[in-house]
């Protein structure tokens, strides 16, 4: 099945199909001096890391001209792809190796991107900065933390009446039930669970969190404790 097929749902237009073309063909070649992911098969670049990131504008909260962070991009999902299919995003894409930052440099020089940066950093540590903290319209993550933690990590980032989207597998009912502590103290509501049904049987979830008042400024805590005593 070809990558027009797969995502024929989006109406992906050509030059943006042609453009995550690119990107997978760099993906792949660094990857062979770099660990950026451990999916290597073209097919199921296509629908793990295309397709996933492309099912968050399933939920509505992407199609205008939002600021989004993407913390913990990795090699750019879901950052890169959101920008490629919806060119009016602002998209920052934060991550703690600098290597991926170098990687995700090249990728946006090479499909000469616009309005999109990179940061590198650790995330309790950035939104801690003025510059960052409340300044985005959405955040988002996958792969990057438990619930509890990464609410701590993403939602300083959060303006008030924005949204933190996790992309979560099916344990998310179960990081819901530990976080409610977390979404409470650090300003945010539950506002809806997005199923996502991919090819392949595959079955994920947005988990959308509401910011719905300001972070209190002694968080997010300092010495690794979002990670290792998460609230
Ligand atoms: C498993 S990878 C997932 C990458 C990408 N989001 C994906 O789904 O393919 C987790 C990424 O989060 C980054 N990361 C983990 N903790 C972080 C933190 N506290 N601040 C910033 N980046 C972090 C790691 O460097 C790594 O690139």
């Amino acid at each position: 099945m070809s990558l027009a097929k797969k995502i024929e749902d989006f109406n992906l237009n050509s030059e943006s199909a042609k453009e995550l073309e690119e990107y997978k063909d760099i993906l792949l070649e660094w990857n062979q001096k770099m660990n950026l992911t451990a999916i290597t098969k073209s097919d199921e670049v296509d629908i793990k890391h295309f397709l996933d990131s492309l099912s968050l504008f399933k939920a509505d909260y992407l199609n205008g001209s939002q600021s989004v962070i993407d913390i913990g991009t990795g090699a750019g999902f879901p950052g890169i792809v959101l920008k490629v299919y919806n060119k009016n995003l602002k998209i920052t894409l934060l991550d703690s190796l600098n290597k991926r930052i170098l990687f995700l440099n090249e990728v946006i020089d090479k499909l000469n991107l616009k309005n999109i940066d990179t940061i590198h950093g650790r995330a309790e540590e950035l939104g801690r900065k003025l510059e960052y903290r409340e300044a985005f319209d959405v955040a988002t993550s996958r792969a990057v933390a438990n619930l509890s933690t990464l609410l701590e990590y993403d939602l300083p980032f959060v303006k008030v009446g924005g949204y933190l989207i996790a992309m979560k597998g099916p344990e998310y009912e179960v990081e819901l039930e530990k976080a409610s502590k977390a979404i409470e103290v650090l300003g945010g509501k539950l506002e809806e669970v997005v199923k996502i049904d991919l090819p392949e049987e595959i079955t994920h979830y947005l988990v959308v969190i509401k910011k719905i008042k300001s972070t209190p400024f002694k968080y997010p805590r300092a010495g690794g404790k979002p990670k290792n005593k998460p609230l």
